[in-house]
């Protein structure tokens, strides 16, 4: 299956954090892998924060885009759309996103990125995240997510 930002229609994906036509942007990928979503990222070297540790903002990009991905996809399986398809139909946009940073976030390292649906409510959609560097919970995040209008 295709990444969901990959789904994003052209003139959608500008996105800096995931826009696959920003050439200068991070360019994350989500996935739908069973019941969850998932995003993989390993941060060079220039988002550091306290020496050998990811800087946070990194981070709050990375939950802000696996967050608006996750509550697409979401949404797209609770109205049983094909999340094969070319241009997906449902798009979101961050209306604020909550961070808990557990622990320094280790460099070098491969950041994982998992959501689980909490809730949809009308075009509110809730996505509670973790990101987790070698099966450490370094932050935790929870999203809330607006679907655009047509
Ligand atoms: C497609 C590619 C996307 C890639 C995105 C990557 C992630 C991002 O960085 S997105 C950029 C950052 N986010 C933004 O710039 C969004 C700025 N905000 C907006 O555009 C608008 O406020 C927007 C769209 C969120 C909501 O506006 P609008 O469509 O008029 O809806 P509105 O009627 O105000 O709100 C809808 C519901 O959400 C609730 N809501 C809106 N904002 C918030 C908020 N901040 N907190 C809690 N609830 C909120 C409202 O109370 C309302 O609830 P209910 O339906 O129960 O009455």
């Amino acid at each position: 299956m295709k990444a969901i930002q990959d789904l994003y229609p052209d003139n959608l994906a500008h996105c800096y954090g995931c826009g696959k036509n920003n050439s200068q942007g991070h360019q994350l990928k989500t996935y739908v892998e069973g019941e969850e979503t998932v995003s993989r990222f390993t941060p060079d070297m220039k988002y550091t924060a306290i020496p050998g540790s990811v800087y946070g903002g990194l981070i709050a990009s990375l939950l802000d885009c696996h967050g608006t991905a996750s509550a697409a996809a979401f949404a797209c399986i609770a109205e049983k759309i094909d999340l094969n398809q070319v241009d997906l139909p449902i798009r979101c946009v961050t209306a604020n996103l909550n961070i808990n940073f557990k622990a320094l976030t280790p460099q070098g390292e491969e950041l994982v990125i998992r959501g689980k649906l909490k809730a949809i409510e009308g075009r509110k959609i809730s996505v509670d995240m973790t990101l987790t560097a070698k099966g450490v919970v370094c932050a935790t995040g929870e999203i809330l997510a607006i679907r655009l209008k047509e």
